[in-house]
C-alpha cells in the first residue's frame, strides 16, 4: 500500500442541499429508484427539508431541467432517477443517448455534481432487477455517487 495524500469524501449528507429529478415514465419502477435514494440520503444524515423531488415526463426532458438546476446556487448536489426500457423500434436508443449525453454535459459545463440513476435496460425484468432487487438498487448508488462526489469537490479548492 503506498502512503500517499489521499483525498475522500465523508458520507455525511448533514446540511446539503440536494435535487432528485426523477422520471413519472414507467414510474412503479421510477418510485423504487427514489425510495432508494432518499432512503440513502436520509440514513447519512440528510435533513427531509434539505430534498426535493422535480418530475419530469421522460427521460428525453431531464436534461434541460438539469441544466437549469445546475446553475442554482442552493443546489449543492443532483440526483437523476429514471428507466428507459427498450421497445420494438429504435426510440430507446435516442431517448437513452440524448438523456446521457444531456445529462453528463450538464454536469461538466456547471460543475455541478451529478448521480446518474437512469436505467438502460432491454427488458422489464433488468429494470426490476435494478430497482431494489437482485441487482441492487441504481437509485441508491446514485445518491451514494453525488454525496461522495460533493465532499470530495469541496476539498479541491
Ligand atoms: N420510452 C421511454 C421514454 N419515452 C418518453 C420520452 O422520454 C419523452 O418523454 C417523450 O418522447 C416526450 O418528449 N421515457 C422514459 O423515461 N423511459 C422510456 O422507456
Ligand atoms: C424506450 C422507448 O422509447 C420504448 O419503450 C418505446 O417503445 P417502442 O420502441 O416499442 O415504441
Amino acid at each position: 500500500m503506498l502512503h500517499i495524500k489521499t483525498i475522500e469524501g465523508r458520507l455525511d449528507a448533514r446540511g446539503l442541499k440536494i435535487a432528485l429529478v426523477a422520471c413519472r415514465f414507467n414510474d412503479f419502477i421510477v418510485d423504487k429508484l427514489i425510495g432508494g435514494a432518499v432512503d440513502y440520503l436520509v440514513r447519512h444524515g440528510m435533513e427531509k427539508e434539505n430534498l426535493t423531488l422535480y418530475r419530469v415526463p421522460g427521460a428525453f426532458e431531464m436534461p434541460v431541467l438539469v441544466k437549469r438546476l445546475a446553475g442554482k446556487k442552493d443546489i449543492d448536489g443532483i440526483v437523476c432517477l429514471g428507466a428507459v426500457i427498450r421497445g420494438a423500434t429504435p426510440h430507446f436508443d435516442y431517448v437513452a443517448s440524448e438523456a446521457t449525453k444531456g445529462i453528463a454535459q450538464s454536469s461538466i459545463e456547471s460543475g455541478m455534481p451529478v448521480g446518474f440513476g437512469l436505467l438502460t435496460t432491454d427488458s422489464l425484468e433488468q429494470a426490476i432487477e435494478r430497482a431494489g432487487s437482485k441487482a441492487g438498487n441504481k437509485g441508491v448508488e446514485a445518491a451514494a455517487a453525488v454525496l461522495e462526489l460533493i465532499r470530495v469537490m469541496e476539498q479541491v479548492d
